[in-house]
């Protein structure tokens, strides 16, 4: 099978385009494996469908489904403008959240988010205050002075507590710092796209951020937030690794 592998902001993916639905959950803890198989955070499948460019599968590198994945939508618009399947620079496509649209100029790739849900403002953790976001998958946020400590070991908990993705974030210098604990993968990634939403929709509820915003994940690599006419954008660039033929 041809698979091609991508990496967006440090978040990185097996994708590939099938004609068919199935349950490929153990053919993504294989593909994502990083000593036996390709290695990546998740895998995306590309599928047809009759109203949109595509829909897709997604699933963590431990074999969980996801409905959405800020990172991947970047990644999986560019690689499906590339194979013919989205065109004009657009893609439009059904993720388990919803409708996503995106805009591909070269390698930056901009993402209009699902609209978000926030669930509760009034979590109380490790003594600091969290607010439980849905920005296409659950979030955890906490806001910091500096996010220079993260115990992975609270985070865990807090996982497991709320089943959502957890994130600390700091506002710096005109920018947003963000630090993301992630749902299967079961450990902090080197960036996260509904994460860094999540955050920026705290911050922005809260007045800490303007209405677009430099934000840097662990990676360090520079992407951007915006709220703009209702709308909470993400972009950044991609980058397209290899294409391989794999065994598994
Ligand atoms: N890395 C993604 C989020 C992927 C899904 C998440 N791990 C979950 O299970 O909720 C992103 O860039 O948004």
């Amino acid at each position: 099978m041809t698979v091609t592998k991508y990496s967006a902001s440090g978040n990185d993916f097996v994708m590939f385009v099938a004609q068919k639905k199935a349950d490929r959950s153990e053919l993504a803890k294989k593909l994502c494996h990083r000593q036996n198989g390709v290695g990546a955070d998740g895998l995306v499948v590309v599928l047809p469908h009759p109203e949109y460019d595509f829909e897709w599968e997604f699933y963590n590198a431990d074999g969980s489904v996801a409905d959405m994945c800020g990172n991947a939508s970047r990644a999986v618009a560019h690689f499906a403008l590339e194979k013919g399947i989205a065109k004009d620079n657009k893609a439009e496509f059904l993720t388990g959240a919803g409708v996503i649209r995106a805009t591909i100029n070269g390698l930056y790739v901009v993402s209009d988010m699902v609209p978000p849900d926030i669930i509760s403002q009034e979590i109380e953790e490790y003594g600091e205050n969290w607010w439980l976001i849905n920005s296409g998958v659950p979030h955890l946020v906490a806001v910091r002075d500096n996010i220079d400590k993260f115990n992975i070991e609270e985070a865990r908990v807090l996982r497991h507590k709320y089943n959502a993705n957890i994130d600390i974030c700091t506002v710096k210098d005109d920018a947003l710092y963000v630090r993301t604990y992630e749902r299967g993968v079961e450990d902090e990634t080197l960036a996260c796209g509904t994460g860094m939403v999540a955050c920026f929709i705290r911050c922005h509820k809260e007045g800490k951020v303007s209405d677009k915003m430099k934000v840097y994940p662990t990676s360090g690599e520079e992407l951007y937030v915006s709220y703009e006419e209702g709308v909470y954008r993400f972009g950044g660039k991609v980058t397209k690794t290899f294409v391989a033929e794999t065994l598994i």
